[in-house]
């Protein structure tokens, strides 16, 4: 069986009176997101660090037509917090249909320095967090037969240089999501798993990371955000966004891994990502520099 009752067409009205937790909805897709969500008259809990952020974007939701909008704040750094948020939504809602996992924590586009701690502080944030939130929903969403959207990204799916750190924590959902898929499936768990495979989306923090170091265009974040909720509200198994970009990326992954390995390589402009400097004495570079044919 492919997929137990999905539905063959995206109608707005799907969303109606849906209870959805949208994380990482202080800026960008996720803040977009729960605009969407909003106009369609959802009900949303939204989550991040920055109070003033969320506050603002709640007032939006409720103008554009939530159902009802309120945000819980704190740092997915800590899974304690990201199972108090599942919980703040079985208490206000007794229920939940969509979980979309989307925050990130800060990370680099440079060169990887080597710092071990980062990487575990990242895997904490962008996959631990998402797991966490998982196993608290797992009871409401099987009572809902509701959906866990997993924001993902084109470096969760083939390696590309200057986001080793976080090109892991996306690879690390891939795995954990696609094999929970299957034990869902095989016991007939009816809640759907939806793994977002973004390209380059015109974010403040995206462009403000890689705008100087990247040759193709960002994609539009509110259309980016618009085709997250419909695929979970499809129950589709993967999303590819922008569409022809990343789909034919995937394909090449599969037909000839060295060429897209190139392509990657060719649409970075290596002379704009600068070395920083390592702490006096403390970090060893682990590549050669630019230019030096390594
Ligand atoms: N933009 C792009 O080009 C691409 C994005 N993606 C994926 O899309 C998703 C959204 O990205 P984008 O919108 O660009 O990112 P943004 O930087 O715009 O948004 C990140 C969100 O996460 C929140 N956040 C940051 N740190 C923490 C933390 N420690 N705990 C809780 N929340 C935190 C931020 O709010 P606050 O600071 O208030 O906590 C913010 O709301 C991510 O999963 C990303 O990997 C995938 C591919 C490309
Ligand atoms: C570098 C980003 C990590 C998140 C972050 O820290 N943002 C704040 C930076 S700021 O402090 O300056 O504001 C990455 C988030 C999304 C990444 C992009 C992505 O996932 C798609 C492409 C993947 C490819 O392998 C490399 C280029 C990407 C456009 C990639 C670039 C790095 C991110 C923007």
């Amino acid at each position: 069986m492919y997929f137990y009752s999905a539905p063959e067409n995206f109608n707005e009205e799907m969303l109606r009176g849906k209870r959805v937790i949208v994380t990482g909805a202080s800026s960008g897709i996720g803040e977009q997101m729960a605009y969407h969500l909003a106009r369609m008259g959802a009900h949303v809990l939204l989550t991040a660090r920055t109070e003033a952020k969320l506050q603002k974007v709640v007032e939006r939701c409720l103008e554009l037509g939530a159902a009802s909008a309120r945000f819980v704040s704190g740092s997915m750094e800590d899974t304690a917090f990201a199972e108090e948020v599942v919980k703040e939504a079985e208490n206000t809602w007794g229920g939940l249909d969509m979980l979309i996992l989307n925050h990130i924590g800060n990370s680099y586009f440079n060169y990887f320095d080597g710092d071990v701690d980062h990487i575990r502080k990242l895997l904490e944030t962008n996959f631990l967090s998402y797991v966490a939130m998982t196993v608290t929903a797992l009871p409401m969403l099987k009572e809902s037969e509701g959906n866990i959207v997993v924001v993902s990204s084109v470096a969760g799916k083939a390696g590309g240089p200057f986001v080793a750190p976080y090109s892991a924590t996306k690879f690390a959902l891939d795995g954990f999501f696609s094999s929970l898929r299957h034990e869902f499936i095989i016991d007939n768990v009816n809640v759907s798993i939806t793994l977002c495979i973004l390209g380059y989306i015109d974010t403040d923090s995206a462009m403000r990371a890689v705008s100087h170091a990247i040759k193709v265009a960002p994609s539009p974040k509110e259309e980016c955000a618009l085709e997250i909720i419909r695929s979970g509200a499809l129950r589709q198994r993967e999303l590819h966004y922008p569409p022809g970009i990343v789909s034919g990326m995937l394909l090449l992954r599969g037909l000839a891994p060295g060429f897209l390995d190139t392509l990657i390589r060719s649409n970075v402009v290596v002379e704009n990502v600068q070395r920083a400097p390592p702490p006096h004495g403390t970090r060893v570079p682990l590549a050669g520099s630019p230019g030096s044919g390594r």
